[in-house]
């Protein structure tokens, strides 16, 4: 982080503008507390007030878009504001969309996106997280990697240079190109590929230890669960839970080694077969994979303390506390994990819900909560 941002713990989001960003022409809201429940009926524009909170804070949205999606149709520009304040200073946040690109200021100054992340993070949860333990792979390596990538610039840089030789070595087996070639990109890939392992890996212990906190907890201490981070070189055997812990120049020699046996297989398939990009995280409830065994509600608690225990890794690794964005979850979740979350939120979390029904609501929250509906006057 840069020097004029050192003095920047313990912010909140104070205010929020919108122009012609998704279906809303504009949109304002300013003093904002600890907790603000969106309600309105489907459709109404929710989950587009939480994906310009994630811009504004996380830097990235959950749904992955274009600029131009982010774009209302009829416009060709769009802004988003926000206020972030301590007892100390106030920060102008802004993001500009324009011709395909986004770009972000503080305080009226152009900034790269690497220099404002962590800033003040955001956690979101939204109902296609509800997936994550039974989901693909690729949606686990993505919930790490937006997490690390908030919590390091080194971890947002590293992933991106990961991604653009990933596409080029890519775009190389469909092409077919000359081995010489690919061998040079090998070697790139290998290098930087083994700095995302170390990474994501690491990352994904210190999370580990968070989870199983927040799992015990949830589940009363009667369950535990477990976890494994397996490198692609590395056979995973869904019912074994054994880990793969390495050190960076272990991760080099065995994806190199790996690159080499898998060259022939690579060129045939015409895609990369071996690095970061296909390393896979199992779930294990006492010793069974909970991807396979997992009850609905298991795999829920999982993902539901995987949710929190982000949101302490944040607080502890950037002493900053992160914005807490749920889109639409209060539905999905029983009770029992509905208290959990609820218990988690009357903490000093700043958090935003959305929600069709204020009937989820229960314990009192609401008597704490500003209640903003939405669609109502528009
Ligand atoms: N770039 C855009 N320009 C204009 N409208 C858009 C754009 N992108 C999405 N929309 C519209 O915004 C509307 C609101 O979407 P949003 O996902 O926020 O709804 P929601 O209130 O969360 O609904 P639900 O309760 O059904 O999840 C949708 O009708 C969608 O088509």
């Amino acid at each position: 982080m840069t020097a004029d941002l050192a003095d920047s713990k313990d912010l909140r989001i104070d205010s929020i503008s919108f122009e012609h960003f998704r279906n809303y022409p504009s949109f304002e809201l300013g003093d904002i507390g600890a907790l603000t429940v969106f309600v309105g009926k489907n459709a109404v524009g929710k989950t587009n007030i939480v994906e310009g909170i994630e811009l504004l804070t996380a830097l990235s949205s959950f749904r992955n878009p274009t600029a131009r999606q982010l774009i209302a149709w009829n416009s060709n520009t769009a802004r988003l504001k926000a206020t972030f304040l301590n007892a100390r200073r106030r920060l102008d946040v802004e993001l500009k969309m324009e011709d395909g690109k986004r770009s972000y200021s503080l305080n009226g100054k152009p900034k790269k996106i690497q220099t404002l992340k962590g800033l003040l993070p955001a956690v979101s949860f939204t109902p296609d997280d509800l997936d994550l333990v039974k989901g693909s792979q690729s949606g686990k390596r993505a919930a790490l990697d937006a997490l690390g990538s908030q919590l390091t610039s080194n971890y947002y840089v590293i992933r991106k240079d990961y991604e653009k030789i990933l596409q080029h070595k890519n775009k190389l087996l469909k092409e077919e190109g000359s081995s010489s070639y690919l061998e040079a990109i090998d070697e790139t890939l290998v290098r930087v590929g083994a700095q995302l392992y170390c990474y994501r890996s690491s990352l994904f212990a210190k999370l580990l230890l968070e989870i199983q906190k927040y799992y015990r907890e949830i589940t009363g201490g009667i369950e535990s669960v477990q976890a494994v981070y397996v490198p692609s070189w590395q056979e995973a055997d869904p019912e074994n839970m054994e880990t793969f812990i390495l050190s960076k120049e272990e991760a080099t020699q065995q994806m190199y080694e790996a690159l080499v046996g898998k060259r022939e297989d690579e060129r045939r398939r015409h895609r990369a077969i071996i690095g970061p990009h296909a390393d896979k995280v199992e779930f294990f409830i006492e010793g069974k994979n909970a991807r396979i065994y997992g009850s609905q509600g298991q795999q829920r608690s999982i993902v539901l303390s995987f949710k929190l225990a982000e949101v302490s890794l944040i607080r502890d690794m950037l002493d900053q506390k992160p914005v807490l964005l749920l889109d639409d979850v209060m539905s999905e979740l029983d009770e029992q994990r509905r208290n959990a979350l609820v218990g988690f939120i009357s903490g000093d979390i700043q958090t935003f819900i959305t929600t069709t029904n204020l009937q989820y609501f229960a314990n009192g929250i609401l008597d704490e909560a500003r209640v903003v509906e939405l669609g109502c006057c528009r």
